[in-house]
């Protein structure tokens, strides 16, 4: 029998996951291909936009010469890695490798704006500069790189890369706009302001879509790589922080997100545009006005990766977790702190790197992959200080990203965040934020609220156990004296 769904694209840092979702929110088939994430020195990150686009086909041929036929393919969105920045020239070819979110190069320039702007940037962004931000990376072109900034025609976030070599159309979507920095959040578009004290030519920004509005087909070309149906009808998409939200239902200020993927992210929903001063991001959701804040672990996810691929290169994720469950809360007094390119939140400090801080002769490899899941863990525990200092704790979190997959880190998650955990039946929140879109802009739902109330599907919830709140309440004390002692500058 014939089934109807739409895909998910879910372009992550790691790899890019296509999810295939019915009407009712059922995940029918899921893909995913990897992807090489390149460090040419440190403090640099970089990926092929071209390497998106082929996992994507490779992701897509697999769904379609498998679980699902062309013909019940009904609609396409996106979810996207923020903040990158792809450059093309004016025959819409990339020019150089996209420099990535966690790629710290552009430091000084973030420093200038700030300078430079003062107050006025985060009036109007909601955001001081951070070297995250694709404004600073354009900047950092400008500066080192300027025979390539000239030729630029085009500036994509990755998202966007990828819906252009579908539709042959060039757009972007409000979320993704507000994690550029040139965004005005309040007039819900690009800010004049900016744009004229920077000198940049407005022309090669994209054109602003809502994350549900159509921004094109599927086009015969890319239906000869795919096999996708030519004319399939293509939605903008939205930026992955925003998509995880919209996918995990975490759309009001009375709930909070954590996300661990390659970067690990707390985040809540927000009733108007504004601030706070800075300290957290404050960003556009996509839909009617809408937004989120967030603050950000550069290396969660990143940081059990290169763990595991220079300490334990032999074992599975599933393995590391099994080891790290032998040893105790607390690793055995062993800390880890998660800063091996830098931090963003709460330190913003791009010069800073981690350390394993009292290593005892006693301590085993259990003990040291532990650390690092509770360093990751500790780390985001900071985002929920601030929340909890600005008078707007969150009192339950809803888990998503690959950190989901696991048991153990669930629990180490409601244990040192100290409230109840809520686990989703798919923790592919980015994904199926990207397939509500398309199904809310086929007209499956009248809005996105309304598909994230019948498509949210909740698992269970994890409560905290008191016995190890309290040892790692104990630890994360001593884990808050590490910065200051381990910073470079
Ligand atoms: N079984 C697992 N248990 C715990 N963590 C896992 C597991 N599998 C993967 N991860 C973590 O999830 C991360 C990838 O998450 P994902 O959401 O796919 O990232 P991204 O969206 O950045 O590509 C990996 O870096 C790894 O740290
Ligand atoms: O920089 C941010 C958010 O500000 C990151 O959260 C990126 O959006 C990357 O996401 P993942 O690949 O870790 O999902």
């Amino acid at each position: 029998m014939k089934m109807a769904v739409v895909l998910g694209i879910d372009l992550g840092t790691s790899a890019v996951k296509v999810s295939a979702v019915s009407p009712t929110g059922e995940v029918v088939a899921q893909a995913s291909e990897a992807y090489p994430l390149n460090n040419p020195q440190p403090g640099y990150y970089e990926q092929d936009p071209i390497d998106w686009t082929n996992a994507t086909i490779a992701a897509i041929h697999t769904l379609l010469s498998t679980e699902i036929a062309p013909g019940e393919v009904y609609g396409i969105s996106f979810s996207g890695q923020m903040h990158s920045l792809v450059v093309l020239n004016q025959r819409r070819e990339v020019i150089r490798p996209a420099i990535l979110w966690n790629d710290t190069r552009s430091s000084e320039e973030a420093q200038w704006l700030n300078h430079e702007f003062g107050d006025k940037l985060i009036e109007i962004t909601g955001n001081q500069a951070l070297p995250g931000f694709t404004l600073t990376k354009l900047l950092w072109l400008a500066r080192h790189e300027t025979a390539t900034y000239e030729q630029i025609a085009h500036i994509m976030l990755p998202k966007d890369y990828v819906r252009l070599q579908i539709t042959d159309q060039i757009a972007t979507d409000f979320s993704d706009a507000a994690g550029t920095l040139l965004f005005d959040l309040h007039t819900q578009q690009w800010s004049d302001v900016i744009i004229d004290r920077i000198k940049l030519k407005p022309e090669i920004l994209p054109p602003l879509l809502a994350a549900d509005a159509q921004a094109g087909t599927v086009t015969a070309s890319f239906s000869d790589r795919t096999g996708l149906i030519t004319g399939t009808p293509v939605f903008t998409g939205a930026a992955d922080n925003a998509a995880g939200a919209i996918g995990a239902g975490v759309l009001n200020p009375d709930q909070g997100l954590v996300s661990i993927g390659t970067s690990g992210v707390v985040l809540k929903g927000e009733e108007q545009a504004g601030d706070y001063a800075g300290e957290l991001q404050f960003e556009a959701l996509g839909p009617n006005k809408r937004y989120y804040s967030m603050g950000v672990t550069l290396a969660a996810g990143y940081s059990l990766s290169w763990f595991k691929q220079t300490f334990a290169a032999n074992m599975s994720f599933d393995e590391l977790v099994a080891l790290a469950e032998t040893s105790i809360p607390g690793a055995h007094g062993l800390l880890f702190t998660p800063y091996i390119v830098g931090e963003r939140t709460p330190h913003n400090d791009g010069h800073v790197r981690g350390s394993f801080i009292g290593i005892d002769s006693q301590h085993t490899l259990a003990d040291f992959a532990r650390a690092v899941f509770e360093g990751i863990t500790y780390s985001l525990n900071d985002i929920f200080k601030i929340y909890e200092q600005a008078g707007t704790p969150i009192h339950q979190a809803v888990a998503i990203g690959g950190g989901a997959k696991s048991a153990f880190w669930l629990q180490l998650q409601a244990d040192i965040f100290n409230v109840p955990v809520i686990q989703l039946a798919n923790e592919q929140g980015p994904g199926m934020g990207a397939a509500v879109l398309a199904a809310v802009g086929l007209g499956w739902f009248g809005s996105v609220d309304e598909a994230a109330q019948s498509i949210v599907s909740q698992k269970a919830t994890i409560p905290p156990e008191s016995d190890a709140v309290s040892i790692y309440q104990q630890q994360y004390q001593r884990y808050t004296q590490i910065y200051a002692n381990t910073k470079i500058l």
